[in-house]
């Protein structure tokens, strides 16, 4: 497969960005086309914009000095960013093929084709990139599930959805954007009761103290926000979500940050995330919590 461009198609509809900083959260990914998710994507045809988790499989990433080593590097950072979104959807619960999921933030829609390949039911992404809209829904056409697969120009701090419409919903490495208490609210909102939500973020950890400098360097680099653990679990407290899983996965994403700073695709943030990780200042975390 090679990278498609489906600016052509256009997106459902362009609402103007709230406010002037989601404009510029807009434009950045309107423009972002970096070889490490574009070839990445390629691979299989999922486009991810989150990180990797799990061991690095040595015997498929074969010799270093092979001929073909950069393709197989490329084909194992894929594999472990697909994991971390199969991870994340083995926290939605039992989900039927009638069901509505919703993908706050999603990116080109990779997490939203593998939920609807797993459970057959439909998924409603946000993001606030026509452009990014555009190719997901591109992949849904290429694909024939643009019945059950739809992304939206959209803040997913005000979606179009109905109170109780969704069995699930979730922020894949895309709540460093918004503020948490108006972000849990919505989804509050929009989950049925007894529905299922499920983050994966990166956020800082109260215990180092304030948001180190390697924290600091992420937030300039993404044009993002990143908020503590601390205010995760407050924020959903005060919005009905009662959280059931609590998963550290720092220790599982490093070999994905050390595999991918001997790539040929490094973009310069891998030191950060890195250095944050292994000082404790950082923390890479899946919550899952029940709609009460
Ligand atoms: C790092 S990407 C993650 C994409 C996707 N979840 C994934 O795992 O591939 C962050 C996403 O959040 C979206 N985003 C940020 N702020 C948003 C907002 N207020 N409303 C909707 N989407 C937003 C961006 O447009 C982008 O698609
Ligand atoms: C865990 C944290 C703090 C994430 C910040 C949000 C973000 C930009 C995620 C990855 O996007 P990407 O896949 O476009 O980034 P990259 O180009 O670095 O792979
Ligand atoms: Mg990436």
């Amino acid at each position: 497969m090679t990278s498609t461009d489906f600016t052509a198609a256009p997106s459902m509809f362009i609402p103007a960005p709230v406010t002037p900083y989601q404009g510029d959260i807009a434009r950045y990914w309107d423009r972002e086309a970096r070889p490490v998710n574009l070839r990445l994507g390629d691979v299989d045809g999922l486009y991810h914009h989150h990180y990797g988790i799990g061991d690095v499989d040595h015997a498929a990433l074969g010799d270093v000095e092979a001929g073909d080593y950069e393709k197989r590097l490329i084909a194992e950072l894929h594999r472990l960013e697909s994991a971390q979104a199969e991870l994340l959807l083995d926290h939605l619960g039992p989900i039927e093929r009638d069901d509505t999921l919703v993908d706050a933030g999603c990116g080109r829609g990779g997490s939203m084709v593998m939920a609807h390949q797993r459970f057959g039911c439909t998924v409603e992404g946000v993001t606030l990139s026509a452009k990014q809209a555009d190719f997901a829904n591109g992949r849904a056409r290429e694909l024939g599930i643009e019945d059950h697969v739809r992304a939206r120009v959209c803040n997913m701090l005000r979606t179009p959805f109905e109170t109780g419409q969704a069995a699930a919903s979730w922020n894949n490495e895309s709540s460093m954007y918004v503020d948490l208490h108006d972000l849990f609210a919505e989804h509050s909102r929009v989950l049925a009761v007894g529905g299922r939500y499920v983050t994966i973020t990166g956020c800082w950890n109260p215990r180092y103290g304030q948001p180190s400098k390697w924290v600091s360097q992420i937030n300039a680099h993404f044009e993002c926000n990143i908020h503590s653990r601390r205010e995760y679990l407050r924020a959903m407290a005060d919005n009905r979500l009662v959280p059931q899983a609590v998963i550290d996965l720092t220790p599982a994403t490093l070999p994905y940050w050390e595999l991918r700073a001997t790539s040929s695709l490094v973009t310069g943030i891998e030191e950060a995330f890195i250095n944050s990780y292994k000082d404790g200042s950082f923390q890479y975390l899946l919550i899952a919590a029940d709609r009460v």
